[in-house]
């Protein structure tokens, strides 16, 4: 079992508020590990800190082993830390196919550097098609994000993620707004991703939390009060109590 993620007993307060009180948590390669837990518990305020544009006050966070807690946002994605972002972030006029572009571009700016122009488009061109197809957007590859669905808009975002190579995805609520057929298109999509690029997902949808998470934690006021499979976390009565309901 491979870790990727290690985060080691992160803290972040708001004034007298506890927003992630000593947190630890790891994802290893090949699962999904999710984090729920009620409205205000403190998932978006420990994926911030994650992501690198929240600062803990104290704790760590490694990244393959590497320390990577006093890294800005943009060194952290260099580093490897995929993620799509809550706001889309998509050039609307654009389509879906120029918009991986510019993610793939970005990654293979220093990689091609030394190569020729037609090796370099040629590389390009198989890396954005490889990711469309990874979210099956292949077919829509040229339509404007204007013109696409919800669903599909949200899997180019996970599509210019992946083309920046990540060694992991930081998806926060990714199934937000999007319906059955978009959620059931989600959660296809995120279980044929994760034995490639291991996932921590922040999801309020627990069909789909149970359905892909080989872990989950809950997280209730900041802390986690349980961490485990997802037959271990449905029956913990601490859970049921503070998040799940107990029908
Ligand atoms: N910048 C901030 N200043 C003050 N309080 C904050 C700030 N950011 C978050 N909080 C508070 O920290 C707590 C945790 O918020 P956070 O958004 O991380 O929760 P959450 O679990 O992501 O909630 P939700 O599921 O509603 O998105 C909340 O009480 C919130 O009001």
């Amino acid at each position: 079992m491979t870790e990727v993620l290690r985060i080691t007993g992160l803290a972040k307060s708001f004034g007298a508020l506890k927003a992630t009180d000593d947190v630890s948590l790891t994802l290893n390669a090949g699962e999904i590990h999710a984090l729920i837990g009620p409205n205000g518990a403190g998932k978006s305020t420990l994926i911030g800190q994650i992501a690198g544009w929240i600062v803990p006050d104290a704790g760590t966070i490694t990244l393959e082993g590497a320390d990577i807690t006093g890294l800005s946002v943009a060194a952290r994605a260099k580093a490897g830390l995929g993620r799509t972002f809550q706001v889309s972030t998509l050039a609307m006029d654009r389509t879906a196919r120029q918009n991986v572009r510019i993610a793939a571009q970005a990654r293979a700016g220093s990689s091609f550097r030394f190569w020729g122009q037609v090796a370099q488009d040629q590389g390009l061109r198989d890396a954005v098609d490889q990711v469309l197809g990874d979210v099956q957007m292949l077919d829509q590859a040229d339509t404007p994000i204007a013109e696409l669905s919800h669903g599909a808009r949200r899997r180019v975002e996970v599509a210019c993620a992946l083309a920046l190579e990540p060694k992991l995805l930081l998806l926060d609520e990714p199934m937000a707004g999007l319906g059955q057929d978009g959620t059931q298109e989600m959660t296809a999509l995120l279980a044929r991703l994760k034995s490639r690029i291991p996932i921590l997902l922040v999801e309020h949808d627990m069909d789909a939390v149970f359905a892909l998470a080989g872990r989950i934690s809950v997280l209730v006021n900041g802390a986690v009060i349980a961490s485990g499979p997802p037959d271990v976390i449905r029956t913990d009565p601490a859970v049921r109590t503070a998040y799940l309901g107990e029908d």
